[in-house]
């Protein structure tokens, strides 16, 4: 796949950014669980935050190629961050972009595309993440307006996000059909942070539980139709899974890459160990895999920008991308011997940031299922 030359510089040009704006940072944010609040205000002004949104509404106006090679890039300066960007990009600014109204589009797109704003997405629950249909969390319809009640669970940006796309339940009955999408400005009454999550990885990264105690949210909150929300959550899920793939690209590379420059300094037996062909040949298979996994997120993105359907595709991407990560971050470990499992070399950070990529928005075996249901036809 060849891109274009706008395509080529918007890579670029990120590229630059995250090496000197990012990469040199990574280390110490994830050792302070520093919230790269000033590189995202750089990264707002490079249009990354809302970049396939279209002008009109505050975005960069780009296709998903374009996000998927910045997502790259950003990751490979700094994993958390491009979680943060990935989830901003393909669920709150996906979807107002999709399914908002123009006055939500005007009162928060707007500010989510440029950046001033951030925003999250409510769906898993404390008991409920795979089976994302049987989540409990209640809007009860009182007059001019709606009631929510119940814990979200694992929200990126939980504790910076100044708005929530939330999944509730407003008709029990009905099932898949009951589950509504609603606009939450996180300063609305009974919307409250729950606990921060500490975590393995992606430390620089809130994660954190949204509580909704008799949250009131007036009634023209509803995102897209009352029922319509399940099917709004899964179908951005499937963009989101493209960025995530994006994400494990980047992180893939920079372990790989710092694995070439240790193998080509590091010596034993008389010369660099990159010489010795047990090393090469990992090196060799890494890059070999990256490339593989390049490959399906770059067609499943261009799926999605021709508007074609890319269900199957986007989950064949985030499975690839992400087995293959955490794969090639291992190995690099493995090729800095003693030295890659201690924080004086990036690949310890980088492993732990990527291991989360195969659970997150939807588990390889999720993955797997949307897949093995595509075949069935
Ligand atoms: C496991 C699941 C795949 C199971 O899905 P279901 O079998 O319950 O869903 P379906 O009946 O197939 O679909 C329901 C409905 O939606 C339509 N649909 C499905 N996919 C799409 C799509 N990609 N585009 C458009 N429409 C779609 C489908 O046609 C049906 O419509 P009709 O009823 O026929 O009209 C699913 O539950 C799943 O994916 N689970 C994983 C959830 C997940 O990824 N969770 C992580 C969320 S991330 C989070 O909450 C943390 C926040 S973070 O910051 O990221």
């Amino acid at each position: 796949m060849i891109l274009t030359a706008e395509q080529e510089m918007i890579r670029d040009s990120i590229r630059a950014f995250a090496q000197e704006r990012l990469a040199p940072f990574a280390a110490d944010w994830d050792r302070n669980h520093t919230f790269p609040a000033e590189a995202l205000k750089e990264l707002a002004a490079l249009g990354a935050l809302g970049m396939v949104v279209p002008e009109e509404w505050g975005g960069a106006g780009m296709d998903y190629m374009s996000l998927v090679l910045a997502l790259e890039e950003i990751a490979a300066g700094d994993g958390a961050t491009s979680t943060i960007v990935s989830v901003q990009n393909s669920l709150p600014c996906g979807i107002l972009n999709r399914f908002g109204t123009d006055a939500q589009k005007e009162a928060w797109l707007k500010l989510l595309a440029r950046g001033e704003k951030l925003g999250c997405f409510c769906l898993t629950e404390p008991h409920v993440g795979s089976d994302a249909s049987a989540i409990r969390t209640s809007a009860v319809r009182e007059g001019d307006e709606w009631v929510l009640n119940g814990v979200k669970q694992f929200i990126t940006s939980g504790k910076h996000a100044d708005m929530a796309i939330v999944f509730a339940v407003t008709d029990k009955a009905a099932g898949k059909k009951g589950i509504t999408c609603f606009l939450v400005p996180a300063n609305a009454p009974g919307y409250q942070v729950g606990r921060i999550e500490e975590k393995m990885g992606q430390k620089a990264s809130d994660t954190t539980q949204i509580l909704f105690e008799n949250c009131r949210i007036p009634a023209d909150s509803v995102i897209g139709e009352e029922g319509q929300g399940y099917k709004i959550a899964l179908a951005n899920l499937e963009a989101g899974r493209i960025g995530i793939a994006a994400q494990c690209l980047g992180m893939a590379r920079a372990a790989l890459e710092a694995a070439v420059k240790y193998a080509q300094e590091r010596e034993s037996f008389g010369k660099p160990i990159f010489e010795h062909q047990a090393v090469n040949f990992r090196l060799a298979d890494m890059a070999t895999q990256l490339e593989a996994a390049r490959q399906l997120v770059w067609h499943a993105a261009t799926l999605k920008d021709a508007g074609r359907p890319c269900l199957k595709e986007a989950s064949m991407a985030k499975l690839f991308a992400s087995e293959m990560a955490e794969k090639v971050c291992s190995d690099a470990i493995q090729v800095h011997g003693g030295y890659g499992y201690v924080s004086d070399f990036p690949v310890e950070r980088i492993y732990r940031d990527v291991r989360v990529c195969q659970i997150y928005e939807g588990a390889s075996d999720i993955q797997k299922l949307v897949i093995g249901r595509a075949l069935a036809g």
